[in-house]
């Protein structure tokens, strides 16, 4: 959906950086969404994402730079019941059913969705009548998107929504996910999968190390390294010298094999042949995963 004029975007950073000690966990991050996109945050395992959420939350003050939620403080936001969160931490649950807690949860904000709504979207109708503290991990993640659901906000915030779910529970979520973005709602979720990132956002922001590495479509992305990936197997050889071949943009060991991203593969693969380096050799497009990994890895440097 496009930004209309005059309206301030859903969530604004600005040079926002956040340390823990000598960790730039959030490091600089600059970042517009508008209202009614729906944005994946992607990045791996410690990069950067809960805290930026957590900036992104009013829940921790960033150190330099700024945060804003349709304009102002995120407190005003979160206070105004604007925003629904899906965090990852799990906290000890009261002995309430699930229909008792989403009506307290839906209860505390101003313009709440029908609880019964609020259950058929996250998919959980038929667990209202159950103990919260007795449901499975997936079967609680879906609460916690109706808990995120129940204020009917205008922002959702979402951390690693389906971390905990099997392959169909994954599939409700998000069929629920964008028939709530589909009513006009912004939406930004944190993921490590590119598939979930490219299937169910507009726009994919990568993050690593803190920082913005990459912001565009999953096709951008792909475009944006570009080129062809040339593998083969190392057969006990190191990768000496390999970053410094014609074309070559990254070098990347996986298991056995050595991967090379390059603009020329044709000049790659024949200096591959020079040294005698095509066992298993294989030459592919890019894929959006390599697109991540190059995006997020670091470049092996000729030792
Ligand atoms: N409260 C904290 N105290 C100290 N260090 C922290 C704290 N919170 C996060 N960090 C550090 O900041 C960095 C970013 O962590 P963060 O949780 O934001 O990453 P993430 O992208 O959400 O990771 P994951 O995918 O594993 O959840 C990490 O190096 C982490 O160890």
């Amino acid at each position: 959906m496009t930004k209309t004029t005059g309206t301030p975007p859903a969530v604004s950073f600005t040079g926002a950086v956040k340390t823990f000690g000598a960790v730039r966990a959030v490091d600089g991050i600059g970042l517009e969404m508008a209202v009614g996109e729906t944005v994946a945050l992607l990045g791996r395992n410690g990069a950067g994402k809960s805290t930026a959420i957590s900036l992104l939350l009013g829940l921790n003050e960033p150190d330099e730079g700024s945060v804003a939620l349709f304009g102002g403080p995120p407190e005003e936001s979160v206070r105004a019941g604007r925003v629904g969160a899906m965090l990852q931490e799990t906290r000890p649950v009261p002995r309430v059913t699930v229909r008792e807690l989403v009506s307290f949860v839906a209860g505390r904000y101003p313009a709440p969705l029908p609880v019964a709504d609020a259950l058929e979207l996250a998919g959980i109708a038929e667990l209202a009548g159950r103990r919260v503290d007795r449901l499975s991990g997936g079967q609680a993640q879906r609460v916690r998107f109706a808990l995120a659901l129940a204020g009917n906000p205008a922002l959702i915030v979402l951390d690693e929504p389906t971390a905990a779910l099997d392959v169909e529970a994954r599939h409700a979520f998000w069929t629920s996910m964008r028939a709530y973005a589909r009513r006009g709602h912004t939406v930004l979720f944190s993921t490590h999968y590119l598939e979930e990132a490219d299937a169910h956002a507009d726009r994919i922001v990568v993050i690593d190390r803190g920082r913005i590495v990459a912001d565009g479509t999953g096709e951008q992305l792909k475009r944006s390294v570009g080129g062809n990936l040339v593998s083969f197997d190392l057969a006990g050889r190191g990768t000496e010298g390999l970053a410094l071949l014609p074309g070559v943009v990254s070098v990347e060991v996986r298991g056995e094999r050595a991967l090379l991203r390059t603009d020329d593969s044709d000049a790659t693969v024949i200096a591959l042949a020079e040294r005698g380096a095509i066992r298993g050799l294989e030459v592919v497009p890019a894929s959006l995963d390599d697109a991540f990994l190059t995006l997020t890895s670091p470049v092996l440097e000729a030792v």
